[in-house]
Formats: C-alpha cells, sequence, structure tokens
C-alpha cells in the first residue's frame, strides 16, 4: 500500500502557476528518484523500497541541517540578485542535496519552496536551505557560491547549524560528527571569511540534546538585524499529531493547515502547504518579506515538528516572538521543545529571552531548565533554551 502511494503520488505532476494578488505557486513535478536519500545507487533502481527500508530499521530523522548563506553585490542593476537563478540549477543542486522540489511559493521579496525534505529560501542576497532526513546538504554549499559568482555576487557570511539527531548511526559522513561537518564546510569557503567559529552548545539538563553552530563571515560586526528563531519539538502529543496523516485527497495539506491551527500562527501569510503519504506535513509561510516554515514527522516513536521564523526585536507589525512561539508550540504541545534564538546585528535582548521564558510557563506550562548563549564574531549572538512540561 505505502508503495503504491508513494509511487502515485511521486510521478511527474505538473501544476502550473495561478495568481492570487501577489502570490502565485506551483506543485512542481516529483522525482521517484529523488525521494529517498540515504542510497544512490539504491535510489535510482528503486526508491520507495529504500525508503521503506531506511524507516522500518530507524525511523524518519526529523531534526533538519540548515545552512544560511548571505552574499553581496556590486551590481545595482540585479535587484533580483540570487532569484535569478534558474530552476533547473536549483534542481541540480537539490539532486546532490538527495531532495526535490514539491510546491513552490513567491511575492515581491523572495521565493520559498517546499522541499521532499523541509525547505528552500531564495532572497536577492541571502539562500537559507534546511534539509532533514540523511540528505546531504553540505554538498550545496560550492555549487551556490558558483551560481552566486555567475550572477556577481560574493560570499559575505555562512551559517551551518543543526540539533542532535534522533538516529545519529542512520547519517552518512559527514553528518556523523560535527568535528567532520565543520571540516567540510570551511573546506567549501573562500578565504575572504575570515572570521569562523563552530560551537556546540549543550543543555545543561540534557547532554544529548545540543546545538550545533558554524559561523564564518567576512566582517566582525554583524550586519543583519533580524531575529532568526527555530524551534524544535520532540515527544508531539498523540492527538495532535494524528492530524498529520493523510487520509484525503489532494487537499489534503489544506487540511491539515487548518485543522491543527497552523493557519492561526500568522493569519496574515500566505501559506503554502504539503501533505506527505501516508503521513508527514511541510509549510512555507510567505508574510511581505519575512517566511515562517514548519515541518512533521507525526510517527509515534520518533515523532518531531519544527517551525522556525524570522521576526524583527521591535514590533514591526510581523508578531512578538514570545506571542508567535506560543501560538506555534500549542499546536503539537510537546514533551520536549528547544529554541534557539539568532540574534543577528547587535539585537541580542536578554530581556526578550527572559520574557519568551516567562510567557511559556504562563501559557503552556513549559518550564526552562536549560539556557546557554554564545556570540559569532560577524554572525550575532545565539541563545539556546531548552523546556519540558513542569509536570515531567
Ligand atoms: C518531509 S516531511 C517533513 C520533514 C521535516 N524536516 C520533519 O522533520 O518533520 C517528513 C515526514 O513525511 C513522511 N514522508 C512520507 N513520504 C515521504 C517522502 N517521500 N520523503 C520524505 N518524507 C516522507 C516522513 O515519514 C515524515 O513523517
Amino acid at each position: 500500500m505505502l508503495l503504491l502511494s508513494l509511487s502515485s503520488r511521486f510521478s511527474p505532476y505538473i501544476y502550473h502557476f495561478s495568481s492570487t494578488d501577489h502570490h502565485y505557486f506551483s506543485l512542481l513535478s516529483l522525482n521517484t528518484h529523488l525521494i529517498c536519500s540515504s542510497n544512490l545507487l539504491c535510489s535510482v533502481l528503486f526508491p520507495p523500497l529504500l525508503l521503506i527500508l531506511q524507516m522500518a530499521v530507524s525511523g524518519f530523522e526529523g531534526f533538519e541541517k540548515r545552512l544560511e548563506l548571505r552574499f553581496s553585490t556590486t551590481n545595482n542593476n540585479n535587484p533580483m540578485g540570487l532569484r535569478l537563478i534558474d530552476f533547473e540549477s536549483l534542481h541540480q543542486v537539490l539532486n546532490q542535496v538527495q531532495c526535490t522540489v514539491v510546491s513552490a511559493v513567491a511575492n515581491q521579496s523572495f521565493d520559498a519552496y517546499v522541499l521532499s525534505e523541509s525547505s528552500l529560501f531564495v532572497y536577492p542576497t541571502k539562500i537559507i536551505i534546511k534539509t532533514c532526513g540523511t540528505t546531504q546538504l553540505l554538498k550545496s554549499i560550492l555549487l551556490f557560491i558558483h551560481l552566486a559568482q555567475n550572477l556577481n555576487l560574493t560570499l559575505r557570511a555562512c551559517r551551518y547549524s543543526r540539533g542532535s539527531f534522533i538516529f545519529p548511526h542512520a547519517q552518512p559522513f559527514p553528518y556523523t560528527s560535527f568535528k567532520e561537518e565543520v571540516i567540510i564546510v570551511e573546506q567549501s569557503l573562500p578565504n575572504s571569511l575570515p572570521y569562523r567559529k563552530a560551537s556546540v552548545m549543550t543543555p545543561s539538563n540534557n547532554n544529548s540534546r545540543a546545538w550545533h553552530v558554524f559561523t564564518a563571515s567576512a566582517d566582525v560586526e554583524p550586519d543583519e538585524p533580524l531575529v532568526v528563531v527555530e524551534v524544535c519539538m520532540t515527544e508531539l502529543d498523540k492527538v495532535n499529531a494524528r492530524s498529520f496523516f493523510n487520509n484525503s485527497d489532494d487537499s489534503a495539506g489544506k487540511e491539515m493547515t487548518r485543522l491543527s491551527g497552523i493557519d492561526t500562527i500568522n493569519a496574515n501569510a500566505f501559506i503554502c502547504d504539503f501533505a506527505f503519504d501516508p503521513c508527514g506535513y511541510s509549510m512555507n509561510g510567505v508574510d511581505g518579506d519575512r517566511y515562517s516554515t514548519i515541518h512533521v514527522t507525526p510517527e509515534d516513536g520518533f515523532s518531531y515538528a519544527s517551525f522556525e521564523c524570522g521576526l524583527s526585536l521591535n514590533d514591526d507589525g510581523y508578531g512578538d516572538i514570545s506571542e508567535v512561539l506560543t501560538r506555534a508550540i500549542n499546536v503539537f504541545r510537546p514533551g520536549c521543545v528547544s529554541v534557539a534564538t539568532t540574534y543577528g546585528g547587535e539585537g541580542y535582548s536578554h530581556e526578550v529571552t527572559k520574557r519568551v521564558e516567562r510567557v511559556l510557563a504562563k501559557r503552556l506550562g513549559l518550564k526552562c531548565r536549560s539556557r546557554v548563549m554564545d556570540e559569532f564574531p560577524g554572525s550575532g549572538t545565539v541563545v539556546f533554551q531548552s523546556f519540558t512540561p513542569r509536570r515531567k
């Protein structure tokens, strides 16, 4: 059954762009051989079988690897910047990473792609890509740098981060060791990014749930005033997780968005959602120049959900961090939550960190068990907080 449904769901399938006011979206071609990620040979020969085998041996690895590349340009005649990279080139990069595009949305500010394993955002001078499972994310660095060079864009900052995998032994090299990952990232970067730092931020209450960060920057001063919030949730409430099992038709993604309450996290966002078969869900939210993204692995035993968004420290109409976090976490009611907040620019605010802890305690009964902070030259401050319900 699973085999059949995967094959049908992932056969080439083209939707043409349909426009709304300033959004368009398309469901793009899904390639069966790209949905399985750990063994290229097998994935070419018989992909659905590989996915089934992989999931039988371990389980689906929800924890994402995340890469952010920021560029500078000298060409003022190209306001679209990286958005001019053609789809075929993106497809080739994703092929190396071992995932593919399942749907896409764009507005005036950026392009957002839902991938078979998580998401890709392309801004004029910034790329954010996160991929889960056993994908080979770091293979994209050199390829993106090369594509950017063709558009006269120069790399000026790189940030690679991830949580601790649920199934670390299922990962391929170099993802079995953060040290090896850092070596590969460093080998891919030009010498023009001299300010580098790698850090494993380990919670005092649980050393198996660390946050791994590597940054490299051309300048010592951080220059992006945005705050990026990354939430990783495990042990999802079983009733809430049921919303992410696919028992309907092509509108399953929309149904999951509505039934779970994801549509209320930011009511202004245009949501591009995708339901996997037989379960699983991904969405990208697009609101002006702000993105948000959610990915859900609902299977009991290794359930996982992530929420990420970019916010401003000042209330600029896109929402207050603690309010947004409360709504997102409440969708899943998890047994274990981590919040990694990256303050770009000079923005770190102890007050915001404390307020998040107060609000999550009051509204969701979550107690902060650990708070770790670290500074990264040219890339800002990262605060990593771990929460569990008070009753635990
Ligand atoms: C890709 S989605 C969301 C990924 C996200 N990073 C996460 O951790 O939840 C993962 C969920 O979809 C399910 N799934 C079903 N078919 C899949 C496929 N072809 N590729 C990847 N995941 C699939 C997985 O079992 C899992 O529950």
